[in-house]
């Protein structure tokens, strides 16, 4: 028998459920799938068996039913449509940018006693459920071999109605992790954790009680490598989550920039983009977390680097097309947001080279079409899955004027 056309999955849509031809959206389905008249389905050649046990209950993933091709056409979809919906093309749109599974780097997790068993993992899809995690197949193999471990220490002190969350990150010394709501009340259980980060080789254990994080254990500073200069990691702090999508931000960027001499990286972080930009240039980095830019600032100075550093809120004191014109290309990475105001000052300007870097195709859209209506074109776009399997999609790209 045929299948009717009408039942055929055509797309992947923002939120994940695909698309029937005549607009049914169904959860956990790939292109070419059949949705039959009772709600099953009859897997097409996108199809696949997802890698890991938890898939549908785990919050972490939801795309693992994707095969390559079709995940990557998601993401460029996702950069696609909504820059249609604001009526722009880009003169190039790049193939993506994949992350490579179990490639991870930050991961925020919970804990708690549910009834008599004890938790440890993401939060459920769409619930307040924890997953208890017994296999991942994002995480980085470093953060997940702290799991198991983790769980036992945190099962023997774990008190009941008592949600604890818990960042990993992956440091250049091993694993920095961050426990909100544990408390140690005694100081045999202070040594306890203490044994734990020694035995575990946690390289910096930290609690935060709502008082903000306090350092337990770090035998050695905890830094992460940028280009090539260590930073120091203030507890908490944005990190590009994966090394391969970290590098096809930084490939996109350079391409962007070529070689342009005075650079303003705005939302700059630790400086993922101003330590990639090499030290024969003169950059500028301004970015709104204090712990963030003095940490880049130091890391500059000790490495005799050409960045002057300003800790600045660039969503209430945006950078003026005066003070945007002294640079011949600015870089920017705002958060989910975007940037409104800081675009509506960069378009008022002469800076001849604008790479605007986005979590969000969304808010990125609105940003550019406020730069192209002012009279740059929008040139090359770059869509980057840093987040494999989820609706998470990122991009680089390219303005001139
Ligand atoms: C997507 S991250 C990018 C960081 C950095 N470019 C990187 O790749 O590692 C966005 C950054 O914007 C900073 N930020 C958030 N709100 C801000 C504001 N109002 N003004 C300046 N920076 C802000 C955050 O602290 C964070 O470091």
């Amino acid at each position: 028998m045929t299948a009717n056309a009408e039942n055929i999955i055509v797309r992947v849509a923002a939120k994940g459920d695909g698309v029937t031809a005549d607009g049914r959206h169904v959860a956990f389905s790939a292109p070419l799938d059949e949705v039959l008249d009772d709600g099953g389905l009859i897997k097409g050649p996108h199809h696949v068996e997802p890698p890991c046990r938890h898939f549908k209950e785990c919050g972490g993933c939801s795309l693992q039913q994707l095969d390559a091709e079709s995940y990557a056409q998601f993401v460029t979809d996702r950069v696609n449509y909504a820059l249609e919906g604001q009526g722009l093309s880009p003169t190039k749109l790049h193939a993506p940018q994949i992350s490579k599974p179990k490639s991870r780097v930050r991961a925020s997790l919970r804990a708690a006693m549910v009834g008599n068993i004890f938790k440890l993992g993401f939060s459920g899809a769409g619930s307040h459920r924890i997953v208890d995690l017994q296999q991942c197949e994002i995480m980085h193999p470093e953060l997940f071999a702290v799991i198991a471990p983790l769980r036992t220490f945190l099962q023997s002190v774990a008190r009941r109605k008592h949600d604890m969350n818990i960042e990993l990150t992956l440091a250049d010394q091993g694993v920095d992790l961050l426990i909100k709501n544990y408390e140690p009340d005694s100081l045999d259980q202070h040594q306890a954790l203490s044994e734990f980060a020694q035995q575990t080789g946690i390289a910096r254990l930290s609690l935060d009680n709502g008082y903000g994080p306090e350092t337990q254990w770090e035998p050695n500073p905890v830094t992460v490598t940028l280009g090539n200069v260590p930073v120091a990691l203030p507890h908490s702090s944005f990190l590009q989550s994966t090394a391969d999508g970290k590098d096809a931000l930084i490939a996109a960027m350079l391409e962007t920039v070529g070689d342009t001499k005075l650079i303003a990286d705005l939302f700059a972080g630790l400086g993922t983009f101003s330590f990639a930009l090499g030290g024969e240039r003169k950059i500028y980095a301004a970015e709104g977390s204090r712990d963030a830019i003095s940490a880049l600032k130091s890391a500059a100075n000790i490495a005799r680097l050409q960045v002057f550093t300003e800790h600045r809120d660039l969503y209430r004191r945006p950078l003026s097309p005066e003070e945007l014109n002294r640079f011949g290309a600015v870089i920017l990475d705002p958060p989910r947001a975007g940037a409104r105001d800081q675009i509506v000052q960069l378009a008022k300007s002469e800076v001849p080279k604008i790479c605007y870097i986005s979590c969000n195709p969304a808010s990125f859209a609105r940003d550019a079409k406020t730069l192209c209506e002012a009279g740059y074109k929008l040139k090359e776009v770059w869509p980057v899955g840093q987040f494999l399997w989820s609706t998470h999609v990122e991009l680089v790209s390219s303005f001139v004027r």
